[in-house]
C-alpha cells in the first residue's frame, strides 16, 4: 500500500485541478474543489448522485468551462512548478520542451485537450458510432494522425507513403485494442449490433486509440454483469500497467472502485469531503454518512444499527432461517 510518502499523486500528478468551481446559474455544481491525480494510478472519483462528478469530468475534458480554477495536465516529467506559475501569468494555453509539457486544460477547447494535452475520455451514456462497423470506431479514432500523415492533402487519396504507412500503424493499432477487450472476432459488425458491455469495452479501445495520457472513463462499470465488471477491471490494470496511462474515473460500483483504486476522492454537494487510499476513505464516517445520507454526528449510531442488523442475519442463516 502507498503510505504517505510515496504517494504518486503527490509527488509526480499527472493532473491538478486548483479551486474548481462551477456554477449553473445560482446552483454551484463544483465548489472550490482541489486534488491531484498521480502519474500511473488509478483514481476514483466517488460521491452519491448529483454530487458534481461528471461536471468536474466535463470541466477537465473541455466540454464546460469553469466558472473559477486552473486544470494543469502534465505530459512528461519535469515540469517544474515555477514552469506551471509562467504559463499562468502569459496567458497562453501550453508550454513544451524536450523535457515535457504542460497545460492549462481551462483554456482549451475539447477538441485540443484530446488531440494535444492528451487527455481521452468516455461517457456514462455510450456514444460510438453505431452505423460504422468496430474496426471503422477505432480508425476514426485516429483521424488527426491520418490527417497529418496526408499534409492535409489529397495525399490520403493518392496514397502517399507516408499516409499508407500511417494507415497501415493505425489499423495495426486499432486491432491490437481489439485483441486486448476481446472484440476481435467482432471488428467487421456494426457497433450497434454489440452487447451492452462489448460497447462499453469498445468505448474503452476508441479512447486508447488516441495514446492518451490519461484516460478518463464516466460509470466504465455502469450496466455490467459481474463478470464483465470482473474483465473491466483486468483491462484497467492492464492499461495502466502496461501503457504508462493513468485513470481517472467515475464510478457507483464499490466493488470495482475498492479492488482497482490507488487513490479515491469523495465528493459531496460539490465539495471533497476525503482524499486517499481506498482503504482510508472506506473507514472515513464523512464518507459513510454521505452515502447513507445522515449527519455526521449520526454515523456512529447508522453504523451500530448496520453491524447489528448484519449479526441478525447471520444468526438467522446459522439457524436455517432464510433471510
Ligand atoms: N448543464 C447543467 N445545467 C444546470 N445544472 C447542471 C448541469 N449539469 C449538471 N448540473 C447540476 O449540477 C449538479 C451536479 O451534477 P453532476 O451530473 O455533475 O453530478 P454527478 O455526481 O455526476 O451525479 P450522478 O452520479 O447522478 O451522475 C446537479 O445538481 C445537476 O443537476
Amino acid at each position: 500500500m502507498l503510505n504517505e510518502t510515496t504517494q504518486r499523486w503527490t509527488k509526480d500528478p499527472v493532473l491538478t485541478v486548483e479551486h474548481l468551481t462551477m456554477r449553473f446559474g445560482g446552483l454551484v455544481a463544483v465548489d472550490d474543489l482541489s486534488f491531484d491525480v498521480g502519474r500511473g494510478d488509478i483514481t476514483a472519483l466517488i460521491g452519491p448522485n448529483g454530487a458534481g462528478k461528471t461536471t468536474v469530468f466535463n470541466c477537465v475534458t473541455g466540454f464546460y468551462k469553469p466558472t473559477e480554477g486552473r486544470i494543469t495536465m502534465r505530459r512528461g516529467r519535469e515540469v517544474p512548478a515555477a514552469t506551471v506559475e509562467t504559463l499562468t501569468s502569459s496567458g497562453r494555453q501550453y508550454r513544451r520542451d524536450e523535457k515535457g509539457s504542460v497545460f492549462l486544460l481551462e483554456r482549451m477547447a475539447d477538441f485540443r485537450i484530446t488531440a494535444v494535452a492528451g487527455v481521452a475520455r468516455t461517457f456514462q451514456n455510450i456514444r460510438l458510432f453505431g452505423g460504422m462497423t468496430v474496426l471503422e470506431n477505432l480508425l476514426v479514432a485516429q483521424h488527426n494522425v491520418l490527417m497529418r500523415a496526408s499534409g492535409y492533402t489529397i495525399g490520403g487519396l493518392i496514397g502517399l507513403p507516408g499516409y499508407r504507412r500511417a494507415a497501415a500503424a493505425a489499423k495495426d493499432k486499432a486491432i491490437d485494442w481489439l485483441r486486448h477487450t476481446d472484440l476481435l472476432d467482432r471488428a467487421d459488425d456494426p457497433a450497434a449490433d454489440l452487447p451492452y458491455g462489448a460497447q462499453r469495452r469498445l468505448e474503452i479501445a476508441r479512447a486508447m486509440c488516441t495514446d492518451p495520457s490519461l484516460l478518463c472513463l464516466d460509470e466504465p462499470a455502469a450496466g455490467l454483469n459481474p463478470r464483465e465488471s470482473a474483465e473491466l477491471n483486468t483491462l484497467l490494470r492492464y492499461i495502466r500497467d502496461e501503457h504508462d496511462v493513468s485513470v481517472l474515473l467515475i464510478e457507483h460500483d464499490m466493488g470495482v472502485v475498492m479492488e482497482i483504486s490507488d487513490h479515491v476522492i469523495v465528493l459531496d454537494y460539490g465539495k471533497k469531503i476525503s482524499d486517499g487510499s481506498a482503504d482510508k476513505v472506506r473507514n472515513d464516517p464523512k464518507v459513510i454518512a454521505a452515502y447513507l445520507g445522515v449527519d455526521d454526528e449520526e454515523v456512529e449510531a447508522v453504523e451500530a444499527d448496520l453491524e447489528k442488523v448484519s449479526a441478525d442475519v447471520s444468526a438467522i442463516r446459522m439457524d436455517g432461517g432464510t433471510a
